[in-house]
């Protein structure tokens, strides 16, 4: 998809976005339109606020000046928990799995948004609860198979190579069912192998699950590959946006982050 082919409600939007912590403006003035189907890039310097959007969108820290909209409904200020409930999934940078679970008991996790609480209802509707349950499971391993993970899914999440737990992070996420998935550098640390299997695992879920991506990267060769458009932080404002081929030869990105010793290839 292309800046032309807008739909008329964006699956994101931030509109003059803002966050402080204390004195320092990590974020200032930020506007961002993700369109549905969009694969859409988040690149800057280290400290430029990327992570800071993440954590704006899905909650965490949100925005003290501006909104942000998911699906044309305002989200901002809404707790975490209930961001996910409408479906904005997310991974993190730091890899945030359960060590001394399973794979699959990792995975499970992820579709803890859609489970209905209550141990009055489990005691009493037993076998609606199991009905639940094999749904559950059902939807679990359609997302193992998806993400090509059946050979490890009763390993100890600890004992797998990090090409797979950033796999299994993924996982986790998409079984959420999510329309909307937030990827924080899903590639750091991987192998040029590893990377294009993650590249191609994005495209998937994009192309055969509906799902809209932002995704933070540091690697340029993955932005340019796979992102139909992009923006550039530096120190916590826009400095460029659009298709990725026109904005690595803008003469201020290349300047602020290209040129600098953060490009990664
Ligand atoms: N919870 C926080 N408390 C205080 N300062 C913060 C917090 N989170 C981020 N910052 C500051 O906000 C600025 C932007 O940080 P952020 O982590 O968003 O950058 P980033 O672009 O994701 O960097 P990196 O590529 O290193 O992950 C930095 O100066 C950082 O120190």
């Amino acid at each position: 998809m292309h800046a032309e082919q807008q739909t008329a409600t964006p699956v994101l939007e931030c509109r003059d976005v803002e966050r402080r912590f204390g004195g320092l403006v990590a974020l200032t003035g930020v506007n961002l339109r993700i369109e549905r189907g969009e694969i859409f890039g988040l690149v800057g310097p280290n400290g430029s606020g990327k992570t800071t959007m993440t954590n704006a969108i899905t909650g965490f820290f949100p925005p003290q000046v501006g909104s942000i909209w998911l699906n044309g409904r305002e989200i901002t200020g809404m707790p975490p928990h209930k961001i996910a409930a409408l479906g904005v999934a997310r991974t993190f940078q730091n890899l945030a799995l359960f060590n001394g679970m399973s794979v699959l008991d990792n995975i499970m996790l992820g579709r803890h948004i859609h489970m209905k609480p209550g141990v009055v209802k489990t005691a009493l509707y037993w076998w609606l609860s199991r009905n639940e349950e094999v749904a559950h499971r059902r939807k679990v391993e359609e997302i193992i198979d998806f993400m090509q993970l059946q050979s490890v899914r009763d390993e100890l999440v600890d004992s797998i190579p990090i090409g797979l737990k950033k796999r299994v992070e993924l996982a986790r996420a998409l079984v959420a069912e999510p329309i909307f998935l937030v990827l924080d550098e899903p590639m750091a640390g991987m192998n040029q192998e590893e990377k294009e299997y993650m590249a191609r695992f994005i495209l998937d879920a994009r192309d055969e699950r509906g799902v809209t991506v932002l995704l933070i990267e540091h690697h340029m060769d993955v932005i340019t590959g796979i992102c139909d458009r992009m923006m550039v932080l530096s120190y916590g404002e826009t400095i460029g946006t659009g298709i990725p081929s026109e904005v690595i030869k803008d003469e201020r990105v290349i300047q602020a982050y290209l040129g600098g010793a953060h490009a990664k290839h």
